[in-house]
């Protein structure tokens, strides 16, 4: 379980990215968070795997207080929570398959990494995930030879190499055409479902995220403003999110999750 408690996350002396963020996120869940540029949904993402520091307040991930974590402790913690980015951070010059076996090498012993040989177990373990993202037909391929949709899902499949318990995904579909962000919505909601891998997604396509997530966080100014299920979020609750508040409206208005 992800719970945020009381958590401030201020940059420089000013910049109030989140503000007062009470939330807990249950082991499967299917997270989307959504909200106007610059609303803090990247840094609500980025404070799970402690990528940053939060200023005040509590985050606790499986009973680990992140915060605390120091050196090896932050590295080993990191190993249980995949990230996936916009970008899709491989080496484009070189296999699919090296791109997934690479993702090993902090968990190597010295001489294999020294040597860059890799065990069959590892090798494995590295074809698997290419299979349970449909593009093990890609291993010896050059990345530079991919679709932009076929390299997140080898990003994807680099992640699910490391067993992650969670995986964040930083607008995994921004740079994607409308086609290939189905397929990749896709793996993202089978690894969800089959794995029972929570799935916190930071996106900017409402209806992609309404279509996949169970539950929508809306963040505005660095705050939740909404926080319920995805079938319960109608036109009003989405103007509350991008728009600002409307003069008279109620928690009643914006239905049972709404935080106003
Ligand atoms: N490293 C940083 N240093 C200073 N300010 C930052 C930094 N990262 C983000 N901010 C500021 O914090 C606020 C929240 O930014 P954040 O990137 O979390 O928003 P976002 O909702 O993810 O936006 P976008 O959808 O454009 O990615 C913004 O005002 C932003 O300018």
């Amino acid at each position: 379980m992800i719970e945020f408690i009381n958590v401030d996350k201020t940059y420089g002396k000013s910049v109030k990215a989140l503000q007062q963020i009470n939330l807990k996120i249950e082991k499967g869940e299917f997270v989307a968070v959504i909200g106007l540029s610059g609303a803090g949904k990247s840094t609500l993402i980025r404070c799970i795997n402690r990528m940053h520091d939060i200023t005040s307040g509590s985050l606790v991930v499986d009973g680990i207080e992140v915060g605390e974590l120091r050196g090896k402790e932050i590295r080993k913690f990191r190993r249980r929570i995949g990230m996936i980015f916009q970008s899709f951070h491989l080496v484009t010059r070189t296999t699919v398959f090296k791109n997934v076996l690479v993702s090993f090498v902090p968990e190597l012993p010295f001489w294999r990494k020294v040597t860059g040989i890799f065990s069959k177990e590892w090798k494995l373990k590295a074809l698997t995930a290419l299979d349970q993202v449909g593009i093990l037909d890609k291993a010896y391929v050059r990345v530079d030879q991919l679709s932009g949709g076929q390299q997140q899902r080898v990003a994807l499949a680099r992640t699910l190499a490391q067993n992650p318990d969670i995986l964040l995904a930083d607008e995994p579909i921004a740079s994607l055409d409308p086609v290939t962000s189905k397929q990749v919505m896709d793996d993202f909601k089978r690894i969800n479902q089959q794995m029972d891998i929570s799935v916190i997604m930071n996106i900017h396509h409402v209806e992609v995220a309404l279509e996949y997530a169970e539950r929508i966080i809306g963040v505005r100014e660095g705050q939740i403003v909404y926080d319920g299920p995805s079938q319960e979020v109608t036109d009003e609750i989405l103007d509350y999110i991008y728009k600002g508040r409307k003069e008279g409206m109620t928690a009643e208005v914006y239905g049972e999750g709404a935080y106003v």
